[in-house]
Protein backbone atom coordinates (compact mmCIF):
# COMPACT_ATOMS: atom_id res chain seq x y z
CA UNK A 1 0.00 0.00 0.00
CA UNK A 2 1.36 3.34 -0.98
CA UNK A 3 0.86 6.52 1.38
CA UNK A 4 0.64 9.03 -0.54
CA UNK A 5 0.41 11.77 2.22
CA UNK A 6 1.22 11.89 6.21
CA UNK A 7 -2.12 12.00 6.88
CA UNK A 8 -2.74 8.74 4.95
CA UNK A 9 0.63 7.15 7.23
CA UNK A 10 -0.54 8.85 10.04
CA UNK A 11 -4.41 7.48 9.84
CA UNK A 12 -3.04 3.87 9.03
CA UNK A 13 -0.32 3.71 11.79
CA UNK A 14 -3.54 4.76 14.23
CA UNK A 15 -5.30 2.12 12.80
CA UNK A 16 -3.00 -0.71 13.24
CA UNK A 17 -2.75 0.63 16.97
CA UNK A 18 -6.32 0.27 17.62
CA UNK A 19 -6.83 -2.93 15.99
CA UNK A 20 -3.93 -4.04 17.74
CA UNK A 21 -5.87 -3.07 21.41
CA UNK A 22 -9.36 -3.00 20.73
CA UNK A 23 -11.63 -5.50 22.05
CA UNK A 24 -15.75 -5.76 21.85
CA UNK A 25 -15.83 -4.14 25.22
CA UNK A 26 -12.93 -1.50 25.78
CA UNK A 27 -12.01 0.77 22.90
CA UNK A 28 -9.15 2.35 22.69
CA UNK A 29 -8.13 5.40 21.10
CA UNK A 30 -4.67 6.83 20.23
CA UNK A 31 -3.65 10.20 19.92
CA UNK A 32 -0.81 10.11 17.35
CA UNK A 33 -0.05 13.43 18.57
CA UNK A 34 0.20 13.31 22.24
CA UNK A 35 0.64 9.29 22.55
CA UNK A 36 -1.58 9.49 24.77
CA UNK A 37 -4.24 6.65 24.77
CA UNK A 38 -8.18 6.50 25.37
CA UNK A 39 -9.50 3.20 26.38
CA UNK A 40 -13.69 3.48 27.05
CA UNK A 41 -15.25 0.54 28.55
CA UNK A 42 -18.15 -0.52 26.75
CA UNK A 43 -20.03 -3.15 28.32
CA UNK A 44 -23.47 -2.74 28.20
CA UNK A 45 -25.51 -1.54 30.41
CA UNK A 46 -23.27 -0.33 33.08
CA UNK A 47 -19.70 -2.20 32.98
CA UNK A 48 -20.09 -4.32 35.47
CA UNK A 49 -16.71 -6.32 36.06
CA UNK A 50 -17.40 -10.25 35.07
CA UNK A 51 -14.84 -12.01 33.67
CA UNK A 52 -14.86 -11.22 29.79
CA UNK A 53 -14.28 -7.70 30.56
CA UNK A 54 -11.61 -7.84 33.34
CA UNK A 55 -10.07 -10.18 31.09
CA UNK A 56 -10.11 -7.67 27.79
CA UNK A 57 -9.40 -4.69 30.59
CA UNK A 58 -6.30 -6.74 31.39
CA UNK A 59 -5.08 -7.43 27.91
CA UNK A 60 -5.61 -3.45 26.89
CA UNK A 61 -3.29 -2.90 29.81
CA UNK A 62 -0.86 -4.92 28.81
CA UNK A 63 -0.54 -3.93 24.95
CA UNK A 64 -0.39 -0.23 26.51
CA UNK A 65 2.90 -1.28 28.22
CA UNK A 66 4.10 -2.87 25.72
CA UNK A 67 3.38 -0.04 22.91
CA UNK A 68 5.29 1.83 25.00
CA UNK A 69 1.71 4.32 25.60
CA UNK A 70 2.70 8.09 27.15
CA UNK A 71 -0.40 8.72 29.25
CA UNK A 72 -4.06 6.80 29.46
CA UNK A 73 -7.40 8.01 30.19
CA UNK A 74 -9.88 5.68 31.92
CA UNK A 75 -13.34 6.39 31.11
CA UNK A 76 -17.26 5.12 29.92
CA UNK A 77 -18.78 4.59 27.33
CA UNK A 78 -22.38 5.27 29.10
CA UNK A 79 -23.49 9.00 30.01
CA UNK A 80 -24.22 7.30 33.84
CA UNK A 81 -22.22 4.27 34.84
CA UNK A 82 -18.42 4.77 34.64
CA UNK A 83 -18.35 0.86 36.21
CA UNK A 84 -21.23 -0.48 38.82
CA UNK A 85 -17.63 -2.65 40.09
CA UNK A 86 -17.80 -6.46 39.92
CA UNK A 87 -20.73 -7.76 38.36
CA UNK A 88 -22.93 -8.76 41.22
CA UNK A 89 -25.13 -11.36 39.09
CA UNK A 90 -22.09 -13.49 38.73
CA UNK A 91 -21.22 -13.69 42.36
CA UNK A 92 -24.10 -15.05 43.12
CA UNK A 93 -24.88 -18.99 43.33
CA UNK A 94 -21.39 -18.71 41.42
CA UNK A 95 -19.24 -21.54 39.98
CA UNK A 96 -16.53 -21.58 41.66
CA UNK A 97 -13.84 -22.01 38.93
CA UNK A 98 -15.46 -18.83 37.19
CA UNK A 99 -15.13 -16.96 40.91
CA UNK A 100 -10.89 -18.10 40.91
CA UNK A 101 -10.68 -16.68 37.81
CA UNK A 102 -12.56 -13.80 38.37
CA UNK A 103 -10.48 -12.91 41.43
CA UNK A 104 -7.35 -13.40 40.14
CA UNK A 105 -8.31 -11.07 36.82
CA UNK A 106 -9.66 -8.46 39.07
CA UNK A 107 -5.75 -9.06 41.21
CA UNK A 108 -4.05 -8.83 37.54
CA UNK A 109 -5.75 -5.84 36.36
CA UNK A 110 -5.47 -3.50 39.68
CA UNK A 111 -1.47 -4.20 39.55
CA UNK A 112 -1.22 -3.69 35.82
CA UNK A 113 -3.50 -0.52 36.24
CA UNK A 114 -1.79 0.23 39.48
CA UNK A 115 1.55 -0.15 38.78
CA UNK A 116 1.84 0.91 35.25
CA UNK A 117 4.84 2.82 33.93
CA UNK A 118 2.98 5.59 31.99
CA UNK A 119 0.68 8.25 33.91
CA UNK A 120 -3.14 7.46 34.25
CA UNK A 121 -6.36 9.50 34.56
CA UNK A 122 -10.11 8.09 35.41
CA UNK A 123 -12.79 10.32 33.70
CA UNK A 124 -15.40 8.86 36.21
CA UNK A 125 -18.61 10.21 33.87
CA UNK A 126 -20.83 7.86 35.93
CA UNK A 127 -21.23 6.43 39.32
CA UNK A 128 -18.47 4.37 40.31
CA UNK A 129 -18.96 1.66 43.27
CA UNK A 130 -16.85 -0.52 44.55
CA UNK A 131 -14.88 -2.12 41.56
CA UNK A 132 -15.91 1.23 39.49
CA UNK A 133 -13.82 2.78 42.37
CA UNK A 134 -11.06 0.72 42.46
CA UNK A 135 -10.46 1.12 38.84
CA UNK A 136 -10.67 5.16 39.14
CA UNK A 137 -8.31 4.89 42.56
CA UNK A 138 -5.44 2.59 40.77
CA UNK A 139 -5.13 5.59 38.36
CA UNK A 140 -2.75 8.76 39.37
CA UNK A 141 -5.76 11.19 38.75
CA UNK A 142 -9.42 11.33 38.95
CA UNK A 143 -11.37 13.87 37.32
CA UNK A 144 -15.44 13.66 38.04
CA UNK A 145 -18.69 14.90 36.52
CA UNK A 146 -21.56 16.08 38.71
CA UNK A 147 -24.41 14.14 40.03
CA UNK A 148 -22.97 10.54 40.54
CA UNK A 149 -21.54 8.26 43.07
CA UNK A 150 -18.11 6.73 44.14
CA UNK A 151 -17.30 4.66 47.02
CA UNK A 152 -16.01 1.45 48.14
CA UNK A 153 -19.53 0.33 49.57
CA UNK A 154 -18.21 -3.48 50.09
CA UNK A 155 -19.63 -3.57 54.22
CA UNK A 156 -23.12 -3.08 52.45
CA UNK A 157 -23.23 -5.88 50.18
CA UNK A 158 -21.39 -8.04 53.04
CA UNK A 159 -17.65 -8.22 52.72
CA UNK A 160 -14.34 -6.59 53.22
CA UNK A 161 -12.30 -4.82 50.68
CA UNK A 162 -9.40 -6.62 50.36
CA UNK A 163 -6.13 -5.44 52.22
CA UNK A 164 -4.71 -3.69 48.72
CA UNK A 165 -7.71 -1.88 47.96
CA UNK A 166 -7.97 -0.37 51.21
CA UNK A 167 -4.30 0.61 51.22
CA UNK A 168 -5.04 2.58 48.32
CA UNK A 169 -7.85 3.91 49.51
CA UNK A 170 -5.78 4.64 52.85
CA UNK A 171 -2.75 6.58 50.68
CA UNK A 172 -5.55 8.89 48.64
CA UNK A 173 -7.80 9.97 51.62
CA UNK A 174 -5.70 9.36 54.80
CA UNK A 175 -6.00 6.19 57.29
CA UNK A 176 -9.34 8.20 59.52
CA UNK A 177 -11.24 9.11 56.59
CA UNK A 178 -10.58 5.74 54.88
CA UNK A 179 -11.97 4.07 57.99
CA UNK A 180 -14.98 5.98 58.71
CA UNK A 181 -15.59 5.36 54.34
CA UNK A 182 -15.15 1.81 54.70
CA UNK A 183 -16.58 0.70 57.65
CA UNK A 184 -19.62 2.22 56.82
CA UNK A 185 -19.60 1.37 53.20
CA UNK A 186 -19.85 5.01 52.22
CA UNK A 187 -20.64 6.15 48.53
CA UNK A 188 -19.84 10.03 47.71
CA UNK A 189 -21.39 12.57 45.73
CA UNK A 190 -19.50 14.24 43.38
CA UNK A 191 -18.75 17.58 45.88
CA UNK A 192 -17.88 15.09 48.88
CA UNK A 193 -15.69 13.44 47.50
CA UNK A 194 -14.21 16.22 45.78
CA UNK A 195 -14.10 17.73 49.73
CA UNK A 196 -12.07 14.28 51.05
CA UNK A 197 -9.87 13.88 47.87
CA UNK A 198 -11.08 10.48 46.65
CA UNK A 199 -11.36 12.81 43.53
CA UNK A 200 -8.93 15.81 42.42
CA UNK A 201 -11.22 17.54 40.58
CA UNK A 202 -14.65 18.26 38.79
CA UNK A 203 -16.13 18.60 35.16
CA UNK A 204 -19.26 19.55 33.77
CA UNK A 205 -19.33 17.74 31.07
CA UNK A 206 -16.90 14.72 29.38
CA UNK A 207 -15.33 16.93 26.75
CA UNK A 208 -14.03 19.20 30.17
CA UNK A 209 -13.09 16.07 31.92
CA UNK A 210 -10.84 15.04 29.11
CA UNK A 211 -9.32 18.66 28.50
CA UNK A 212 -8.57 18.18 32.45
CA UNK A 213 -7.19 15.10 32.35
CA UNK A 214 -4.93 15.73 28.82
CA UNK A 215 -3.70 18.85 30.82
CA UNK A 216 -2.42 16.45 34.14
CA UNK A 217 -1.11 13.86 31.68
CA UNK A 218 0.83 16.72 29.73
CA UNK A 219 2.61 17.87 33.07
CA UNK A 220 5.06 14.61 32.64
CA UNK A 221 5.75 15.81 28.95
CA UNK A 222 9.54 17.58 30.19
CA UNK A 223 9.75 14.87 32.17
CA UNK A 224 12.26 11.43 31.17
CA UNK A 225 9.67 8.85 31.25
CA UNK A 226 12.34 6.59 33.05
CA UNK A 227 12.84 8.87 36.04
CA UNK A 228 8.74 9.11 36.23
CA UNK A 229 7.94 5.23 36.33
CA UNK A 230 10.88 4.87 38.45
CA UNK A 231 9.39 6.75 41.35
CA UNK A 232 6.30 6.04 40.50
CA UNK A 233 7.24 2.42 41.29
CA UNK A 234 9.41 3.45 44.70
CA UNK A 235 6.02 4.98 46.14
CA UNK A 236 3.62 1.85 44.96
CA UNK A 237 5.86 -0.56 44.69
CA UNK A 238 5.74 -2.21 48.21
CA UNK A 239 1.72 -2.21 48.33
CA UNK A 240 2.19 -4.17 44.58
CA UNK A 241 5.06 -6.90 46.10
CA UNK A 242 2.40 -7.24 49.19
CA UNK A 243 -0.65 -8.47 47.07
CA UNK A 244 1.83 -10.75 44.98
CA UNK A 245 2.87 -12.73 47.63
CA UNK A 246 -0.16 -13.36 48.90
CA UNK A 247 -1.72 -13.50 45.32
CA UNK A 248 -2.76 -17.28 45.92
CA UNK A 249 -3.96 -17.28 49.05
CA UNK A 250 -6.15 -14.54 48.75
CA UNK A 251 -7.76 -16.18 45.81
CA UNK A 252 -8.26 -19.25 48.02
CA UNK A 253 -10.01 -17.28 51.02
CA UNK A 254 -12.11 -14.63 48.74
CA UNK A 255 -13.34 -18.15 46.70
CA UNK A 256 -14.09 -19.70 50.49
CA UNK A 257 -15.89 -16.43 51.41
CA UNK A 258 -18.12 -15.90 48.24
CA UNK A 259 -19.42 -19.19 47.99
CA UNK A 260 -20.76 -19.77 51.73
CA UNK A 261 -24.05 -19.53 52.55
CA UNK A 262 -23.77 -16.62 54.61
CA UNK A 263 -22.52 -14.54 52.39
CA UNK A 264 -24.79 -15.86 49.33
CA UNK A 265 -28.02 -14.58 51.78
CA UNK A 266 -26.49 -11.11 52.07
CA UNK A 267 -25.50 -10.37 48.18
CA UNK A 268 -29.00 -12.02 47.69
CA UNK A 269 -31.16 -9.20 49.96
CA UNK A 270 -28.29 -7.01 48.23
CA UNK A 271 -29.63 -7.45 44.82
CA UNK A 272 -33.40 -7.60 45.99
CA UNK A 273 -33.29 -4.52 47.38
CA UNK A 274 -31.30 -2.27 45.44
CA UNK A 275 -31.30 -3.72 41.72
CA UNK A 276 -33.87 -3.47 39.06
CA UNK A 277 -33.30 -6.86 37.50
CA UNK A 278 -33.88 -9.08 40.14
CA UNK A 279 -33.14 -12.31 41.02
CA UNK A 280 -35.32 -15.13 39.33
CA UNK A 281 -36.25 -17.56 42.31
C1 LIG B 1 -13.05 -4.32 43.29
C2 LIG B 1 -12.17 -4.55 44.38
C3 LIG B 1 -12.51 -5.73 45.06
C4 LIG B 1 -13.49 -5.45 46.08
C5 LIG B 1 -14.67 -6.18 45.84
C6 LIG B 1 -15.52 -5.49 44.88
C7 LIG B 1 -16.76 -5.69 44.98
C8 LIG B 1 -17.70 -5.14 44.03
O1 LIG B 1 -17.41 -4.49 43.07
S1 LIG B 1 -19.26 -5.59 44.40
C9 LIG B 1 -20.27 -4.64 43.28
C10 LIG B 1 -20.84 -3.50 44.01
N1 LIG B 1 -21.66 -2.74 43.13
C11 LIG B 1 -22.71 -2.07 43.56
O2 LIG B 1 -23.04 -2.05 44.72
C12 LIG B 1 -23.48 -1.33 42.51
C13 LIG B 1 -24.93 -1.75 42.44
N2 LIG B 1 -25.60 -0.94 41.46
C14 LIG B 1 -26.05 0.30 41.71
O3 LIG B 1 -25.92 0.84 42.79
C15 LIG B 1 -26.74 1.00 40.59
O4 LIG B 1 -27.14 0.04 39.63
C16 LIG B 1 -25.87 2.06 39.89
C17 LIG B 1 -25.66 3.24 40.85
C18 LIG B 1 -24.52 1.52 39.44
C19 LIG B 1 -26.62 2.58 38.64
O5 LIG B 1 -27.91 3.01 39.01
P1 LIG B 1 -29.02 3.25 37.87
O6 LIG B 1 -28.46 4.12 36.81
O7 LIG B 1 -30.25 3.69 38.57
O8 LIG B 1 -29.20 1.83 37.18
P2 LIG B 1 -29.97 0.54 37.72
O9 LIG B 1 -29.80 0.35 39.17
O10 LIG B 1 -31.35 0.57 37.18
O11 LIG B 1 -29.11 -0.60 37.00
C20 LIG B 1 -29.12 -0.74 35.59
C21 LIG B 1 -28.94 -2.19 35.23
O12 LIG B 1 -27.67 -2.63 35.65
C22 LIG B 1 -27.76 -3.76 36.52
N3 LIG B 1 -26.65 -3.66 37.51
C23 LIG B 1 -26.34 -2.61 38.28
N4 LIG B 1 -25.25 -2.87 39.02
C24 LIG B 1 -24.85 -4.11 38.71
C25 LIG B 1 -23.78 -4.94 39.16
N5 LIG B 1 -22.85 -4.54 40.04
N6 LIG B 1 -23.69 -6.17 38.63
C26 LIG B 1 -24.58 -6.60 37.71
N7 LIG B 1 -25.63 -5.86 37.24
C27 LIG B 1 -25.75 -4.63 37.74
C28 LIG B 1 -29.14 -3.58 37.16
O13 LIG B 1 -29.61 -4.79 37.66
C29 LIG B 1 -29.94 -3.08 35.98
O14 LIG B 1 -30.22 -4.17 35.12
P3 LIG B 1 -31.54 -4.17 34.18
O15 LIG B 1 -32.72 -4.22 35.11
O16 LIG B 1 -31.38 -5.40 33.36
O17 LIG B 1 -31.49 -2.90 33.41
Amino acid sequence: MAFRTARNLAYFSNYIRNYSTNGPLVNVTVNEKSGFATATLQRPSVNSLNLELLTEISHTLQQLEKNKCRGLILTSASNKVFSAGLDLFELHKPNADKIKQMWSTLQEVWIKLYGSSYPTVAVVNGHAPAGGCMLALSCEYRVMLNNFIIGLNEAQIGFSAPMWLIDGMRNTIGSRQAEFALTAGTLFKTEEALKIGLVDEVAQSKEEAIEKAEKFLNKFAKIPPHARSMTKAALRGANIQALVRNKDEEVRSYVDFVTDSQFQDSLGEFIELNLKQKLSK
